[in-house]
């Protein structure tokens, strides 16, 4: 009786140590699993229309997850933004015509001698040159040029620039990283950065946004985890620096609407970053209506309802039943924005790999939080 008793505790325990074995094989296999998985790179794919705000994202994420910018790059910039100030700036004296705008007259000649200035020579070893562009910069006449600078396509940061022309034309002068976050120079090519996030390996495609850049992107389709469409909410009274009979949000709507529809995406989920929130807020609470680009909408010049109408615009063209799609506001410029933007994409690609859900089954109370498959609409910037 004892000894049958005895064999039964034996038998109960050995089945209990296989099953030990068997759960401890399992946990095994999904670590390893998720080993695997990081080492499997995330391909984050920026697509959107020129000007909205793409490789000011990588730059941020340049200065975020990288090193920052080295000394080769910052002097790269350095050329570029005193080439953009000149240019920029006879833009604006150009467009005064257009804008039936007069200078004071004592700046008349000024101006006159300003325009044949080489933007692609110019030198600011003289303080000449920086003379004359402040003075002109102090004219009625081009100030409300600069308030008409969607007219004329010069960037809305080149006021910036203008304000900082004595530090940014000294003959040692080396760019800031806000210097060169504020400064355009139009994407041609692909340009991929590589980084890491907490051990996962991240690749980030920039890609050019203009019109003649976008037959380009194809190449880059393959083995893409996720995409970043970044909208320029603000341009939405603007029209296409390549064709001004075409409004830029219409545009971009258009251009989302096929990326959306494009075989090689169909699963593919997508975050949509409503970028230049700051310039698009100013706009509205300047009276400047969404009906400038759209005929259907007739709301309130308000922030909040003209934000919704133009999220509900982009969702409705990409969601299916086998993708998500997320949407954040942000402002490129601002890297406190960004930092805060970033790790929900982060997420997002997480669980588009399904790394968080299968350490769920592992752990479900730490990772929670993290899921959250219908987090559709996510107000990042206010
Ligand atoms: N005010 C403001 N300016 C921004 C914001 N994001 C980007 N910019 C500025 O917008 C301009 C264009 O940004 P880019 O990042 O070059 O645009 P892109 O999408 O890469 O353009 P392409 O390379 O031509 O496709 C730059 O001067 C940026 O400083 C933002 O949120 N607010
Ligand atoms: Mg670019």
């Amino acid at each position: 009786m004892g000894n049958r008793k005895n064999k039964k505790k034996k038998k109960q325990k050995e089945l209990e140590r296989l099953k030990s074995i068997e759960r401890n094989r399992r946990i095994e296999e999904s670590i390893q699993k998720e080993s695997e998985k990081y080492e499997q790179e995330v391909k984050l794919l920026i697509l959107g229309t020129g000007e909205s705000g793409k490789s000011t994202f990588v730059k941020q994420i340049q200065i975020v997850y990288k090193s920052g910018f080295d000394l080769a790059f910052k002097n790269l910039f350095k050329t570029a933004i005193q080439m953009n100030l000149v240019l920029h700036t006879k833009i604006l004296v150009m467009g005064m015509e257009k804008l039936d705008l007069e200078f004071e007259t004592e700046n008349e000649s000024l101006a006159k001698d300003f325009l044949e200035v080489e933007e692609t020579i110019c030198k600011f070893g003289s303080d000449e040159l920086k003379e004359t562009i402040k003075t002109l910069w102090q004219d009625p006449g081009l100030k409300k040029a600069f308030e008409n600078r969607s007219i004329l396509q010069v960037p809305d940061t080149h006021s910036y620039y203008l304000d900082n022309i004595d530090r940014i034309t000294k003959r040692k002068y080396v760019p800031t990283d806000q210097d060169i976050l504020y400064c355009r120079i139009p994407t041609t090519g692909v340009k991929v950065v590589d980084f890491y996030v907490n051990d996962v390996p991240w690749k980030i495609v920039d890609v050019g946004g203009q019109r003649s850049e976008r037959r380009k992107w194809i190449h880059q389709f393959d083995d893409v985890t996720m995409i970043l469409y970044v909208v320029a909410m603000s341009e939405y009274d603007q029209d296409l620096y390549e064709d001004e009979t075409v409004n830029r949000m219409r545009e971009s709507l258009e251009l989302f609407k096929s990326t959306s529809k494009n075989e090689y995406f169909e699963k593919t989920d997508c975050s949509i970053l409503f970028n230049k929130y700051d310039i698009f807020q100013e706009k509205i609470l300047k009276g400047i209506s969404l009906k400038k680009c759209f005929d259907d909408f007739d709301g309130e010049v308000d922030v909040e309802v003209s934000k919704d109408f133009i999220t509900k615009k982009f969702s409705s063209f990409a969601e299916n039943e086998h993708r998500k799609v997320y949407n954040y506001f942000s402002c490129g410029i601002d890297t406190e924005n960004i930092k805060s933007v970033f790790p929900h994409i982060q997420d997002n690609a997480a669980i588009h790999l399904g790394i968080l859900f299968e350490l769920f089954f592992l752990d479900s109370l730490f990772f929670v939080p993290y899921i959250n498959p219908i987090m559709v609409f996510q107000n990042s910037y206010i």
